[in-house]
Protein backbone atom coordinates (compact mmCIF):
# COMPACT_ATOMS: atom_id res chain seq x y z
CA UNK A 1 0.00 0.00 0.00
CA UNK A 2 3.17 2.14 -0.81
CA UNK A 3 1.27 5.00 -2.39
CA UNK A 4 -2.16 5.07 -1.32
CA UNK A 5 -3.02 7.79 0.73
CA UNK A 6 -3.21 8.03 4.62
CA UNK A 7 -6.86 8.15 4.64
CA UNK A 8 -7.61 4.92 2.39
CA UNK A 9 -4.93 3.36 4.30
CA UNK A 10 -7.03 3.77 7.37
CA UNK A 11 -10.25 2.40 5.64
CA UNK A 12 -8.81 -0.45 4.23
CA UNK A 13 -7.41 -1.56 7.38
CA UNK A 14 -10.56 -0.55 9.60
CA UNK A 15 -12.50 -2.95 6.51
CA UNK A 16 -9.90 -5.32 7.04
CA UNK A 17 -10.24 -5.42 11.21
CA UNK A 18 -13.74 -5.73 11.03
CA UNK A 19 -13.47 -8.82 8.62
CA UNK A 20 -11.01 -10.24 10.77
CA UNK A 21 -12.79 -9.34 14.75
CA UNK A 22 -16.28 -8.73 13.43
CA UNK A 23 -17.36 -9.10 17.20
CA UNK A 24 -15.09 -5.36 17.38
CA UNK A 25 -17.44 -3.76 15.12
CA UNK A 26 -19.97 -2.54 17.77
CA UNK A 27 -16.93 -0.99 19.92
CA UNK A 28 -14.86 0.65 16.66
CA UNK A 29 -18.39 2.41 15.90
CA UNK A 30 -18.76 3.47 19.32
CA UNK A 31 -14.74 4.50 19.66
CA UNK A 32 -15.42 6.38 16.49
CA UNK A 33 -19.29 8.00 16.95
CA UNK A 34 -20.08 7.45 20.68
CA UNK A 35 -22.13 5.09 22.63
CA UNK A 36 -24.11 3.28 20.37
CA UNK A 37 -27.04 1.32 21.40
CA UNK A 38 -28.59 -1.73 20.48
CA UNK A 39 -31.61 -3.20 21.76
CA UNK A 40 -33.23 -6.93 21.37
CA UNK A 41 -34.96 -7.66 18.28
CA UNK A 42 -37.81 -8.94 20.44
CA UNK A 43 -38.98 -8.35 24.40
CA UNK A 44 -40.81 -11.05 26.38
CA UNK A 45 -43.25 -9.15 28.61
CA UNK A 46 -44.09 -11.08 31.37
CA UNK A 47 -47.33 -9.49 32.78
CA UNK A 48 -47.72 -9.79 36.66
CA UNK A 49 -50.68 -8.02 36.90
CA UNK A 50 -53.20 -10.82 38.18
CA UNK A 51 -50.71 -11.33 40.88
CA UNK A 52 -48.61 -8.66 42.16
CA UNK A 53 -50.58 -6.20 40.68
CA UNK A 54 -53.75 -7.75 42.70
CA UNK A 55 -52.01 -9.14 45.70
CA UNK A 56 -52.28 -5.72 47.58
CA UNK A 57 -55.74 -4.47 47.09
CA UNK A 58 -57.58 -4.42 50.18
CA UNK A 59 -60.83 -5.40 49.43
CA UNK A 60 -61.32 -9.11 48.02
CA UNK A 61 -61.54 -8.89 44.33
CA UNK A 62 -64.17 -11.74 43.43
CA UNK A 63 -62.81 -14.41 42.10
CA UNK A 64 -64.22 -14.37 38.77
CA UNK A 65 -63.21 -10.74 38.07
CA UNK A 66 -59.87 -12.25 38.50
CA UNK A 67 -60.47 -14.60 35.92
CA UNK A 68 -61.70 -12.88 33.46
CA UNK A 69 -58.75 -10.15 33.77
CA UNK A 70 -56.33 -13.44 33.15
CA UNK A 71 -58.61 -14.33 30.42
CA UNK A 72 -58.94 -11.07 28.64
CA UNK A 73 -54.89 -10.86 28.74
CA UNK A 74 -54.23 -14.51 27.60
CA UNK A 75 -55.96 -13.28 24.13
CA UNK A 76 -53.55 -10.06 23.76
CA UNK A 77 -50.64 -11.97 22.30
CA UNK A 78 -48.56 -12.31 25.75
CA UNK A 79 -46.91 -15.34 26.06
CA UNK A 80 -46.01 -15.00 30.07
CA UNK A 81 -49.14 -13.91 32.66
CA UNK A 82 -48.38 -14.57 35.91
CA UNK A 83 -51.83 -16.04 37.52
CA UNK A 84 -51.89 -15.85 41.03
CA UNK A 85 -49.60 -17.16 44.68
CA UNK A 86 -50.09 -19.90 46.10
CA UNK A 87 -48.94 -18.21 49.43
CA UNK A 88 -49.93 -18.68 52.68
CA UNK A 89 -53.85 -16.19 52.63
CA UNK A 90 -52.83 -15.56 56.72
CA UNK A 91 -49.83 -13.27 54.77
CA UNK A 92 -51.19 -12.36 51.77
CA UNK A 93 -55.24 -12.68 52.16
CA UNK A 94 -56.06 -11.91 48.36
CA UNK A 95 -54.68 -14.70 47.08
CA UNK A 96 -56.31 -17.18 49.05
CA UNK A 97 -58.38 -17.85 46.08
CA UNK A 98 -55.37 -19.31 43.78
CA UNK A 99 -56.55 -22.50 43.40
CA UNK A 100 -59.91 -21.40 42.20
CA UNK A 101 -58.93 -19.12 40.36
CA UNK A 102 -56.35 -21.15 38.23
CA UNK A 103 -58.78 -23.78 37.72
CA UNK A 104 -61.28 -21.26 36.26
CA UNK A 105 -59.03 -19.37 33.86
CA UNK A 106 -59.39 -20.91 30.18
CA UNK A 107 -55.67 -21.56 29.72
CA UNK A 108 -54.25 -21.33 26.10
CA UNK A 109 -51.81 -23.34 24.58
CA UNK A 110 -49.21 -20.68 23.83
CA UNK A 111 -49.20 -18.79 26.95
CA UNK A 112 -47.44 -20.12 30.52
CA UNK A 113 -49.05 -19.04 33.32
CA UNK A 114 -46.67 -18.86 36.13
CA UNK A 115 -47.49 -19.22 40.06
CA UNK A 116 -45.72 -18.14 42.79
CA UNK A 117 -44.61 -20.82 45.29
CA UNK A 118 -42.94 -20.12 48.61
CA UNK A 119 -42.38 -23.59 49.70
CA UNK A 120 -42.91 -26.50 49.19
CA UNK A 121 -46.68 -26.84 50.21
CA UNK A 122 -47.77 -23.88 47.54
CA UNK A 123 -45.80 -25.98 44.75
CA UNK A 124 -48.10 -29.17 46.16
CA UNK A 125 -51.49 -26.96 45.75
CA UNK A 126 -49.99 -25.14 42.49
CA UNK A 127 -49.56 -28.86 40.49
CA UNK A 128 -52.58 -30.00 41.93
CA UNK A 129 -54.40 -27.21 40.40
CA UNK A 130 -52.51 -27.85 36.93
CA UNK A 131 -49.56 -25.23 36.94
CA UNK A 132 -46.99 -25.90 34.56
CA UNK A 133 -44.71 -23.24 35.66
CA UNK A 134 -44.12 -21.92 39.39
CA UNK A 135 -42.08 -18.94 40.83
CA UNK A 136 -39.79 -18.65 43.51
CA UNK A 137 -39.04 -15.79 45.34
CA UNK A 138 -36.27 -14.45 46.94
CA UNK A 139 -34.98 -11.76 48.59
CA UNK A 140 -31.33 -9.56 48.64
CA UNK A 141 -32.19 -7.66 51.74
CA UNK A 142 -32.23 -9.69 55.22
CA UNK A 143 -35.12 -8.05 56.62
CA UNK A 144 -37.44 -7.83 53.46
CA UNK A 145 -37.02 -11.60 53.32
CA UNK A 146 -37.99 -11.81 57.28
CA UNK A 147 -40.95 -9.65 56.90
CA UNK A 148 -41.72 -10.84 53.75
CA UNK A 149 -41.67 -15.05 54.07
CA UNK A 150 -40.69 -15.43 57.45
CA UNK A 151 -36.98 -16.62 57.38
CA UNK A 152 -33.79 -15.63 56.75
CA UNK A 153 -32.12 -15.83 52.71
CA UNK A 154 -30.58 -18.63 53.37
CA UNK A 155 -33.28 -20.83 54.79
CA UNK A 156 -35.77 -19.36 51.85
CA UNK A 157 -32.95 -21.13 49.51
CA UNK A 158 -33.21 -24.31 51.18
CA UNK A 159 -36.82 -24.15 50.51
CA UNK A 160 -36.24 -22.79 47.49
CA UNK A 161 -33.92 -26.08 46.53
CA UNK A 162 -36.28 -28.38 47.61
CA UNK A 163 -39.35 -26.91 45.57
CA UNK A 164 -36.71 -26.81 42.80
CA UNK A 165 -35.77 -30.83 42.95
CA UNK A 166 -39.87 -31.49 42.99
CA UNK A 167 -40.41 -29.17 40.39
CA UNK A 168 -37.56 -30.96 37.92
CA UNK A 169 -38.83 -34.22 39.00
CA UNK A 170 -42.30 -33.07 37.71
CA UNK A 171 -40.66 -31.58 34.49
CA UNK A 172 -41.99 -28.35 35.60
CA UNK A 173 -39.71 -24.92 34.86
CA UNK A 174 -38.91 -22.70 37.53
CA UNK A 175 -38.93 -18.66 37.73
CA UNK A 176 -37.02 -16.57 40.50
CA UNK A 177 -37.23 -13.48 41.38
CA UNK A 178 -34.56 -11.45 43.45
CA UNK A 179 -36.65 -8.71 45.51
CA UNK A 180 -34.96 -5.05 46.67
CA UNK A 181 -32.29 -5.27 43.58
CA UNK A 182 -32.15 -1.79 43.94
CA UNK A 183 -33.09 -0.79 47.27
CA UNK A 184 -35.25 -2.18 50.46
CA UNK A 185 -37.66 -0.47 52.45
CA UNK A 186 -36.07 -1.77 55.81
CA UNK A 187 -32.40 -1.75 55.38
CA UNK A 188 -32.22 0.96 52.25
CA UNK A 189 -29.25 0.48 49.72
CA UNK A 190 -28.56 -2.90 48.88
CA UNK A 191 -25.41 -3.85 47.75
CA UNK A 192 -24.88 -5.31 44.03
CA UNK A 193 -22.66 -7.87 45.25
CA UNK A 194 -25.56 -9.39 47.63
CA UNK A 195 -28.15 -9.46 44.63
CA UNK A 196 -25.75 -10.83 41.94
CA UNK A 197 -25.10 -13.96 45.11
CA UNK A 198 -28.88 -14.24 45.31
CA UNK A 199 -29.52 -14.09 41.41
CA UNK A 200 -26.09 -16.52 41.07
CA UNK A 201 -27.78 -18.89 43.49
CA UNK A 202 -30.92 -19.47 41.98
CA UNK A 203 -29.66 -19.71 38.81
CA UNK A 204 -27.36 -22.26 39.99
CA UNK A 205 -30.28 -23.82 41.39
CA UNK A 206 -32.36 -24.31 38.24
CA UNK A 207 -34.27 -21.47 37.87
CA UNK A 208 -33.92 -20.99 34.07
CA UNK A 209 -34.61 -17.11 34.75
CA UNK A 210 -34.36 -14.89 37.27
CA UNK A 211 -36.04 -11.80 37.21
CA UNK A 212 -34.22 -8.63 39.13
CA UNK A 213 -37.09 -6.77 41.56
CA UNK A 214 -36.37 -2.88 42.30
CA UNK A 215 -39.33 -3.94 44.65
CA UNK A 216 -40.13 -0.16 46.18
CA UNK A 217 -39.28 1.16 42.75
CA UNK A 218 -36.58 3.61 43.83
CA UNK A 219 -33.52 2.61 41.38
CA UNK A 220 -32.84 4.92 38.60
CA UNK A 221 -31.03 3.95 35.06
CA UNK A 222 -27.27 4.84 37.30
CA UNK A 223 -28.18 2.39 39.79
CA UNK A 224 -29.49 -0.05 37.32
CA UNK A 225 -26.69 -0.06 35.34
CA UNK A 226 -24.37 -0.71 37.91
CA UNK A 227 -26.28 -3.87 39.36
CA UNK A 228 -26.34 -5.34 35.80
CA UNK A 229 -22.56 -4.92 35.10
CA UNK A 230 -22.51 -7.08 38.23
CA UNK A 231 -25.46 -9.85 37.85
CA UNK A 232 -23.97 -10.29 34.14
CA UNK A 233 -20.55 -11.53 35.27
CA UNK A 234 -22.40 -14.56 37.21
CA UNK A 235 -25.95 -14.77 35.62
CA UNK A 236 -25.99 -14.78 31.51
CA UNK A 237 -28.08 -11.80 30.09
CA UNK A 238 -30.75 -14.38 27.95
CA UNK A 239 -31.35 -15.56 31.73
CA UNK A 240 -32.36 -12.12 33.17
CA UNK A 241 -35.65 -10.16 33.57
CA UNK A 242 -36.08 -6.91 35.25
CA UNK A 243 -39.19 -6.31 37.39
CA UNK A 244 -39.47 -2.33 38.03
CA UNK A 245 -41.82 -0.78 40.43
CA UNK A 246 -42.36 3.00 39.53
CA UNK A 247 -42.12 5.03 42.57
CA UNK A 248 -40.03 6.44 41.97
CA UNK A 249 -40.96 7.25 37.98
CA UNK A 250 -37.63 5.80 36.67
CA UNK A 251 -38.93 2.69 35.64
CA UNK A 252 -39.36 3.52 31.73
CA UNK A 253 -36.05 4.57 31.68
CA UNK A 254 -34.47 1.62 33.92
CA UNK A 255 -35.86 -0.64 31.29
CA UNK A 256 -34.52 0.83 28.61
CA UNK A 257 -31.17 0.76 30.35
CA UNK A 258 -31.44 -2.81 31.04
CA UNK A 259 -32.25 -3.37 27.48
CA UNK A 260 -29.28 -1.31 26.25
CA UNK A 261 -27.29 -4.10 28.43
CA UNK A 262 -29.06 -6.91 26.47
CA UNK A 263 -32.15 -7.90 28.58
CA UNK A 264 -35.15 -8.86 26.52
CA UNK A 265 -37.42 -9.85 29.36
CA UNK A 266 -39.41 -7.31 31.02
CA UNK A 267 -42.59 -7.83 33.60
CA UNK A 268 -44.60 -5.25 34.37
CA UNK A 269 -48.64 -5.43 35.32
CA UNK A 270 -51.45 -3.96 33.54
CA UNK A 271 -52.91 -0.62 34.17
CA UNK A 272 -49.84 -0.07 36.78
CA UNK A 273 -51.80 -2.24 39.10
CA UNK A 274 -49.92 -2.93 42.29
CA UNK A 275 -47.86 -2.94 45.54
CA UNK A 276 -45.98 -5.45 47.92
CA UNK A 277 -47.91 -5.96 50.75
CA UNK A 278 -44.16 -6.09 52.83
CA UNK A 279 -42.95 -2.89 51.00
CA UNK A 280 -44.90 0.29 52.18
CA UNK A 281 -45.16 3.16 49.91
CA UNK A 282 -44.74 0.92 47.32
CA UNK A 283 -47.09 1.51 43.87
CA UNK A 284 -47.62 -0.46 41.36
CA UNK A 285 -45.47 -1.97 39.03
CA UNK A 286 -44.56 -0.11 35.49
CA UNK A 287 -47.68 -0.38 33.48
CA UNK A 288 -47.34 -3.36 30.97
CA UNK A 289 -49.12 -0.49 27.92
CA UNK A 290 -46.43 2.09 28.64
CA UNK A 291 -43.95 -0.72 28.60
CA UNK A 292 -45.66 -2.15 25.29
CA UNK A 293 -45.46 1.63 23.81
CA UNK A 294 -42.08 2.29 24.55
CA UNK A 295 -40.63 -0.95 23.16
CA UNK A 296 -43.06 -0.89 19.96
CA UNK A 297 -41.88 2.85 19.55
CA UNK A 298 -37.84 1.69 19.57
CA UNK A 299 -39.18 -0.98 16.78
CA UNK A 300 -38.78 -3.89 18.78
CA UNK A 301 -41.58 -6.87 18.74
CA UNK A 302 -43.40 -8.11 21.61
CA UNK A 303 -46.25 -9.89 19.78
CA UNK A 304 -48.73 -8.08 21.87
CA UNK A 305 -51.71 -6.29 21.04
CA UNK A 306 -52.01 -3.44 22.73
CA UNK A 307 -55.02 -2.02 21.92
CA UNK A 308 -56.31 -5.31 23.43
CA UNK A 309 -54.11 -5.04 26.65
CA UNK A 310 -55.67 -1.28 27.23
CA UNK A 311 -59.31 -3.41 27.23
CA UNK A 312 -58.22 -5.39 29.73
CA UNK A 313 -56.84 -2.52 31.77
CA UNK A 314 -59.78 -0.94 31.41
CA UNK A 315 -61.82 -3.39 32.42
CA UNK A 316 -60.07 -3.88 35.94
CA UNK A 317 -60.28 -0.54 36.61
CA UNK A 318 -63.49 -0.36 36.53
CA UNK A 319 -63.78 -3.45 38.51
CA UNK A 320 -62.12 -2.01 41.30
CA UNK A 321 -63.37 1.27 40.85
CA UNK A 322 -59.87 2.99 39.92
CA UNK A 323 -58.13 5.37 37.63
CA UNK A 324 -55.24 3.24 35.56
CA UNK A 325 -52.16 4.05 36.25
CA UNK A 326 -50.87 3.66 32.82
CA UNK A 327 -49.89 7.14 31.22
CA UNK A 328 -50.26 5.31 27.83
CA UNK A 329 -54.00 4.43 28.81
CA UNK A 330 -54.96 7.70 30.40
CA UNK A 331 -53.40 9.73 27.06
CA UNK A 332 -55.83 7.60 25.19
CA UNK A 333 -58.64 7.81 26.87
CA UNK A 334 -58.55 12.01 26.67
CA UNK A 335 -61.19 13.17 24.23
C1 LIG B 1 -43.80 -18.42 53.27
C2 LIG B 1 -44.92 -18.39 54.29
C3 LIG B 1 -45.95 -19.46 54.02
C4 LIG B 1 -44.29 -18.65 55.63
O1 LIG B 1 -45.21 -18.35 56.66
P1 LIG B 1 -45.05 -18.98 58.13
O2 LIG B 1 -46.10 -18.35 58.99
O3 LIG B 1 -43.65 -18.85 58.56
O4 LIG B 1 -45.27 -20.50 57.80
P2 LIG B 1 -46.07 -21.65 58.48
O5 LIG B 1 -45.52 -22.89 57.87
O6 LIG B 1 -46.03 -21.49 59.97
O7 LIG B 1 -47.55 -21.42 57.94
C5 LIG B 1 -48.42 -20.45 58.43
C6 LIG B 1 -49.82 -20.79 57.95
O8 LIG B 1 -49.87 -20.69 56.52
C7 LIG B 1 -50.14 -21.98 55.97
N1 LIG B 1 -49.29 -22.12 54.77
C8 LIG B 1 -47.99 -22.31 54.71
N2 LIG B 1 -47.59 -22.35 53.45
C9 LIG B 1 -48.70 -22.18 52.71
C10 LIG B 1 -48.90 -22.11 51.30
N3 LIG B 1 -47.92 -22.23 50.42
N4 LIG B 1 -50.15 -21.91 50.86
C11 LIG B 1 -51.18 -21.79 51.74
N5 LIG B 1 -51.04 -21.84 53.07
C12 LIG B 1 -49.79 -22.03 53.55
C13 LIG B 1 -49.81 -22.97 57.06
O9 LIG B 1 -50.55 -24.14 56.90
C14 LIG B 1 -50.21 -22.22 58.29
O10 LIG B 1 -51.61 -22.21 58.42
P3 LIG B 1 -52.28 -22.59 59.84
O11 LIG B 1 -51.80 -23.95 60.15
O12 LIG B 1 -51.77 -21.54 60.82
O13 LIG B 1 -53.74 -22.49 59.57
C15 LIG B 1 -45.59 -16.98 54.31
O14 LIG B 1 -44.70 -16.07 54.81
C16 LIG B 1 -46.08 -16.55 52.98
O15 LIG B 1 -46.95 -17.14 52.38
N6 LIG B 1 -45.50 -15.44 52.43
C17 LIG B 1 -45.88 -14.97 51.10
C18 LIG B 1 -45.75 -13.50 51.06
C19 LIG B 1 -46.08 -13.00 49.69
O16 LIG B 1 -46.77 -13.64 48.92
N7 LIG B 1 -45.58 -11.77 49.40
C20 LIG B 1 -45.84 -11.14 48.16
C21 LIG B 1 -45.12 -11.75 47.01
S1 LIG B 1 -43.40 -11.31 46.90
C22 LIG B 1 -43.41 -9.90 45.95
O17 LIG B 1 -44.44 -9.32 45.74
C23 LIG B 1 -42.13 -9.46 45.33
C24 LIG B 1 -42.06 -9.80 43.84
C25 LIG B 1 -42.01 -11.31 43.62
O18 LIG B 1 -43.18 -9.31 43.15
C26 LIG B 1 -40.80 -9.20 43.23
C27 LIG B 1 -40.52 -7.77 43.67
O19 LIG B 1 -41.27 -6.82 43.32
O20 LIG B 1 -39.52 -7.63 44.38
Amino acid sequence: MGNVPAAVKHCLSYEQLIQDYPWLAHRLQEAQNGPVHRYPEFVKVVEVGPRDGLQNEKEMVPTEVKIQLIDMLSETGLSVIEATGFVSSKWVPQMADADAVFRGINRLPQVKYPVLTPNLRGFEAAVAAGASEVAVFASASETFSQKNINCSVAESMERYEEVIRAAREAQINVRGYVSCALGCPYEGNVAPAKVTEVAKKLYGLGCYEVSLGDTIGVGTPGAMATLLESVLKEVPGHALGVHCHDTYGQALANILLALQMGISVVDSSVAGLGGCPYARGATGNVATEDVLYMLHGLGINTGVDLSKVMDAGDFICKALNRQTGSKVARAHCRP
